[in-house]
């Protein structure tokens, strides 16, 4: 199985560089918002009770009563009220019915998601850093120390739809440009589509060799997160009916990224990097 590292779209078209924030301001002087209520954070309205209270106040010990550690790597928990996730499906609806009415291109979530809406371009970016820096920064501290010790700080956020209609009904394997993933099922009916994870590697290992005990898939469930590691290998498998939709938020450590030495770490967490030095140190 090759596999992709997945990139933003940089622009709409590759013969056509228009600029993100100009794109951004244009979108933003146009488009009328339709639930207005969910372009700021307000966590009780948003939250389930059992994510509220685990994140507030803020304890490692909160933390873990919540999260399932599914697979070595992979932690899902239930995050967000089937109301918000309703309201935030309309509202990339209407963002669709906006660009279809008004002839306005959307600019793709990634280089293989072919069908979605990046939610930054539409007025969610502060929305979104805040969840951020007060919910999945704090968290991935306590669950991914390696990549995100010093916090995390900016974010790409979309949502991707698959199914009827969608273009496409599965993402390729692949890798995210991000230091953590969190991707959120808003719904709606929909079978199969499962997440499926083959290990966490370093961009050399890539394409390497996936372990018996790396296999992982995972079946979306409405209102429920999953994070992982940009670097844990995955993809989305095909639906058989119906329309999935998911949140997606890329998040980025820019002190991780700008470290050399976190370059030199990949031993601690790429199992292919774990094996060659053990079979380097191994006498002949
Ligand atoms: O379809 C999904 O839920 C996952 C999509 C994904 O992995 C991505 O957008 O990077
Ligand atoms: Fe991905």
């Amino acid at each position: 199985m090759a596999l992709d590292q997945q990139q933003p779209q940089a622009s709409l078209e590759s013969d056509e560089q228009i600029q993100i924030q100009e794109y951004k301001e244009r979108v933003l002087s146009s488009y009328q918002r339709l639930h207005g209520e969910i372009y700021s954070l307000d966590p009780a309205s948003f939250f389930v009770p059992s994510f509220l209270k685990a994140v507030t106040p803020n304890s490692e010990e909160n933390l873990k009563s919540i999260m399932v550690q599914s697979a070595p790597g992979i932690y899902t928990f239930e995050m967000l009220q089937p109301k918000f996730c309703e309201m935030l499906l309309e509202e990339v609806l209407h963002i669709e019915k906006w660009a279809h009415d008004s002839k306005s291109l959307i600019r793709r979530p990634g280089t293989l998601n072919t069908f979605g809406v990046v939610l930054d371009d539409f007025g969610f970016e502060s929305m979104l850093q805040k969840l951020l820096e007060d919910f999945i920064s704090p968290i991935s501290q306590v669950l991914f120390p390696e990549v995100c010790g010093s916090g995390l700080d900016s974010h790409h956020g979309y949502v991707v739809e698959y199914g009827e209609y969608r273009e496409t009904d599965h993402v390729a394997y692949h890798m995210d440009d991000s230091e953590v993933t969190l991707n959120v099922c808003l719904g709606k009916d929909f079978s199969g589509g499962e997440l499926y994870f083959r290990g966490v590697r370093c961009a050399n290992h890539m394409d390497s060799e996936i372990g018996e005990e790396e296999h992982y898939d995972y079946p979306n469930v409405p209102g429920h997160a999953v994070l992982h590691r940009g670097s844990h290998r995955h993809g989305a498998k095909a639906i058989t009916s119906g329309i999935r939709a998911n949140l997606i938020m890329w998040c980025r450590s820019s002190t991780f990224r700008a470290t050399t030495s976190s370059r030199k770490d990949f031993p601690r967490w790429c199992a292919k990097c774990r094996v060659d030095r053990h079979n380097s140190k191994r006498p002949e």
